[in-house]
């Protein structure tokens, strides 16, 4: 069978309308008595339906079968999937970091591959997220999966990502991240063989663009550099597994046929991609360190204003300009629990310790900063403007503590020495 090559539509959020087959999709109305081809038209709603209509998501999907037409479920082991805080490990008081997640010789494709670093919140409460690695060497191929639990971002650091979605499909390097809705099925094939990337699983409201305030109408992630694929769908016939995640617990069911069967859809609830090379980056041009608030991509809020369940931030090569600055973060310790992970290059806090593929933990109140080499340089260094290129830092930020799981603590992954970067720096008081 010859793959569909992606084509997308652009913009975020937008009321989008698509059909593989012209004709496809109905006109005037959205479920007629037959729709046309007799295909079977079916709601799928991210949000409650009277949700305002700013944060209302919902497609109409019209498809070969509806997606009620399956097998029955039976439990699926996969033991590094966790949930929630309630699926974590006593959480260290002290700032945590792993070295790169190594990527087993195991068969394991992107759901087997998976594996929960952090997670905090409980699904049942819509609360929270997960951040996981998946470490995957083997394509879905006639099999799919479903989170019913949250939503999916996606963050490619090794291996391109070939993913299929009920509404189309989506290219995806390191460097681009990927959002896959709630309750949406998709597969993950690897175009490069053995791939390795950062997910976050988030039970709580949906991903957006934040507001951007006296930024004013332009700027950080620009809503016409998202991507939606347009309808493609598998013209395969033949069983199927399906793999749902629902409460915390995976699940399979045969299908009788490809869940990537949808022809034609039209709405706002859709699987998204954006690179952040267009992440249109601001930055201080006087003196002073900005609060990485201005690196937000997308924001899930929750009930309280302008605190995140949890914050998308990304740390992308830009001019350093600050005068009289002391230009890398400052120290500090914060009620927002902070996970970070590096896609490529150095982050500037931490130039030797923090690598590529591997991750840190700064949890509630958890004081962090620079380690010594970094203070070092940066209190030092002749302050001309300085471009920090080739480096991709990622963040998820949020208000609930992130709880580590016993992957995390045991893999084999955890720098047991971490905090030995900050014992170098000396009381350098001069005022006596
Ligand atoms: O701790 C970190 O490295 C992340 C971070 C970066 C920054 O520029 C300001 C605050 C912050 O928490
Ligand atoms: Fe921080």
């Amino acid at each position: 069978m010859t793959k569909p090559t992606p084509s997308y539509l652009t913009g975020f959020g937008n009321e989008f309308a698509t059909e593989a087959v012209a004709g496809a999709l109905p006109q005037g109305r959205n479920s007629p008595q037959r729709a046309p081809f007799d295909l079977y038209p079916e709601l799928i709603s991210g949000t409650a339906f009277t949700a305002p209509r700013a944060a209302n998501r919902r497609t109409w999907l019209y498809r070969r079968q509806p997606s009620v037409v399956s097998g029955g479920y039976q439990g699926y082991t996969q033991p590094f999937w966790r949930t929630g805080a309630a699926g974590g490990v006593p959480t260290p008081p002290e700032p945590l970091r792993w070295s790169p997640f190594a990527i087993p010789d195991a068969p394991a494709d992107f759901v087997d591959g998976m594996r929960t670093v952090v997670a905090n919140g409980d699904p049942e409460a819509q609360t929270g997220v997960a951040v996981h690695v998946y470490l995957a060497n083997r394509s879905m191929l006639r099999r799919a999966f479903v989170n019913a639990d949250g939503e999916m971002l996606l963050v490619p650091q090794h291996g391109r990502l070939h993913i299929t979605t009920e509404l189309g499909v989506m290219d995806v390097k390191p460097g681009d991240v990927a959002l896959v809705p709630r309750g949406m099925a998709f597969k993950v094939e690897l175009p490069d063989g053995p791939s390795r990337g950062y997910v976050c699983e988030n039970y709580g409201a949906f991903f957006r663009l934040p507001e951007l305030g006296p930024i004013g109408s332009n700027g950080l992630a620009n809503a016409r550099d998202f991507c939606t694929p347009v309808a493609a769908f598998e013209d395969s016939p033949g069983n199927y597994e399906l793999i749902k995640k629902y409460g915390g617990t995976l699940w399979t069911a045969p299908m009788r046929q490809s869940p990537f069967n949808v022809v034609a859809w039209h709405g706002n609830l859709v699987p998204f991609k954006y690179d952040t090379a267009n992440f249109m980056t601001i930055g201080s041009i006087s003196h002073d360190h900005p609060d990485p608030s201005i690196f937000t991509v997308l924001t899930s809020p929750s009930d309280t204003p302008g605190t995140a369940n949890c914050d998308f931030v990304i740390f992308p090569p830009r001019w350093m300009v600050a005068e009289d600055t002391f230009r890398p973060p400052w120290y500090h310790r914060n009620l927002m629990s902070e996970f970070m992970g590096l896609v490529y290059g150095q982050y500037d806090a931490k130039p030797e310790g923090f690598k590529p593929g591997g991750a840190s933990l700064h949890n509630c109140m958890v004081p962090h900063g620079p380690d010594e080499e970094a203070y070092e340089k940066a209190s030092t260094a002749p302050l001309a403007p300085h471009k920090l290129d080739n480096t991709l830092a990622i963040m998820f930020e949020s208000r609930y503590r992130f709880i580590p799981t016993e992957f995390a603590m045991t893999g084999g992954a955890l720098d047991t020495r971490y905090a030995e970067c900050w014992q170098g720096l000396q009381d350098q008081f001069k005022g006596t």
